[in-house]
Formats: C-alpha cells, structure tokens, sequence
C-alpha cells in the first residue's frame, strides 16, 4: 500500500500563518496555499525541489507570493483593452480602477471544494468565486484540482463560455543558469521586450540575458534540462508556452526577490492566451523521470 495523506497546515517556510495543505504520495510531497490558489513546492522526493520561491515572498497587503505556481485570470499581463469597461466620459476615465497584472486570483484566498487520498493519487480542488471582473456582469467559478501521484498535475477549470485568458506560471528552480536546456520549442516566438516577431534557427533555449517570450502552438510536451535532473512538461489546452527569466537588471527591481535570485529560476508558463470566449480547462504536468 502507498502511504498517501492530505494535512491542513499553517505556514509554510517564512510565510507565517499562511493557510496551506500539504499532500504526500510515497516518498513525493506538494504544499498548496489557499492564498491564491498556489503550488509552493513538489518534490517527487524528499530531497528534490523542483520549485523556487523567493525567500522574501510574503503575502500580505494583496501581494501575490514570488514563486511556485501563481495563477493568471482571466488575463495574462497586464488587462487586454478588449477586458476593460469603455469610459463614457472624462469622469468615469478619471475613477477607472487600476487593473494589477496577471489578472485577479493570485493574490485572494480560495476555498478548499474536496480532497481525497487514493492508491492512484492524493487530491484536492479549490474553487473561488469571481463577481468583479470588469467585462462581465455575472458571478463566475474557477477550479483548481492539483493531484500527486508520480506526478504533479494542475488543472484550472472554468465552464463557463467568457473571455478568458490563463497562465500556470510556474517557477522552476535551477542551481546552474548556464546548464540549462528548454526544448522543444518553436523556432517563432513573439518577443514581449522588443515586441517583435523573432525567428531563430534552434529549438533549444539557454538563458544567457534577460528573457521574456511567447511561443505560441508550442508542443504538448516540454523538458527543462537541469544541471543534476530533468524535469518533464506537459501541457493540455495550451495555445502558448510563455518563458521568462528577469535577468540581473529587472531582477533588482523586484521588491520581493533578491538581486541574484535570477540565477536561481526559469518560469515556464503554460498558457492560454487567446481572447475567445470559451470554456477552459488548462493543465501543467510535471514529471521528474
Ligand atoms: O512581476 P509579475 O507581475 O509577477 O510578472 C512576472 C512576469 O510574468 C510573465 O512571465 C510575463 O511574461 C513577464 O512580462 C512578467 O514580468
């Protein structure tokens, strides 16, 4: 029998207080923070951390915690203008409120909806309730169902037919920059920093400068070769693979990162990023073979 649980817990490393649930299958382990509905960490062994969480993360005054696997809805970035209520005057212009990047849910807390513990895996769904979203009247419900087994899944689900856009933003700890390999990946990709269309002749990336892109179509399955391990990413009802490393200048901006913590992560985002108004069920996969 797989030794398989689920415990509520109360902070996790120097995020004091913070409502968390730790689940366990065999020797792999995931902390899960109801604050925003965030993966914290995944070992698929006890001393395999696949994740990377900033040391100065912290969620207080609606921050979202830096590190993990924040979620992005119902926009990537910041809001598309197709998202925003069009002012009818100069006054309504005036009290437009200040839409925060990466959409709504990554810094409120979600709800725990079920958990079971099974030989095929421990799990659990959140779900939070959204009635403000600028472009739509209505009340609308996301799900999360995070299940451990061999491996860590992710699914974000929403049922209902609206513009949405999402992201599992996940960052991925890595001990040596240099070392590391992300591919496949399209030899196109949008460039968010120049705003280009980029064409290159390897789908091979290493990061050696900032880096913050869009690989729209990408595969469903992406690996990150790591210094030691590789980890193993699959993607469902993707339309884009966003990767992101700040580099040394932008890092030093983050208020909760350290300067040199650029060296210490990828993000690898799986993503869905057309505007249409449709379902979502979004998935992350990561395996550690
Ligand atoms: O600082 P945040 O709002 O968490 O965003 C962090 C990063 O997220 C994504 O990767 C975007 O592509 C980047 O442009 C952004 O800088």
């Amino acid at each position: 029998m797989t030794p398989v649980s689920i415990l509520a817990i109360n902070g996790f490393g120097h995020l004091a207080d913070l409502p968390c649930f730790k689940l366990k299958y065999a020797g792999a382990s995931a902390v899960v923070s109801l604050y925003g509905g965030q993966v914290l960490s995944y070992k698929p062994k006890p001393d395999q951390e696949t994740l990377w969480l900033s040391n100065l993360a912290t969620w207080h005054n609606q921050q979202p915690i830096r590190g993990g696997i924040p979620i992005c809805w119902p926009w990537f970035g910041p809001i598309a203008p197709q998202l925003m209520p069009q002012p009818q005057n100069s006054q309504q212009l005036e009290l437009q409120p200040q839409f925060t990047n990466h959409g709504l849910v990554r810094n409120r807390l979600w709800q725990l909806e079920q958990q079971h513990c099974e030989q095929s895996g421990a799990q659990i769904q959140l779900s939070i309730s959204v009635n403000d979203l600028p472009y739509y009247p209505g009340t609308i419900k996301l799900f999360l169902t995070i299940t451990l087994n061999d491996t860590l899944r992710i699914r974000l689900n929403c049922d209902e037919d609206i513009l949405q856009q999402a992201a599992l933003h996940s960052y991925f700890k890595i001990r040596k920059l240099e070392q590391c390999k992300i591919s496949p990946l399209p030899s196109q990709y949008q460039d968010s920093l120049s705003q280009q269309l980029v064409n290159t002749s390897s789908n091979t990336l290493q990061i050696d400068q900032e880096v913050d892109r869009i690989y729209h179509h990408t595969e469903p399955d992406i690996q990150l070769q790591k210094d030691r391990h590789s980890i193993l990413i699959s993607q469902e009802d993707h339309d884009a693979t966003v990767v992101w490393n700040p580099w040394q200048e932008k890092c030093a901006l983050l208020k909760d990162a350290k300067p040199r913590d650029y060296l210490n992560f990828v993000c690898i985002e799986t993503a869905r990023l057309a505007l249409v108004a449709k379902p979502l069920a979004l998935s992350q996969t990561i395996s550690c073979p």
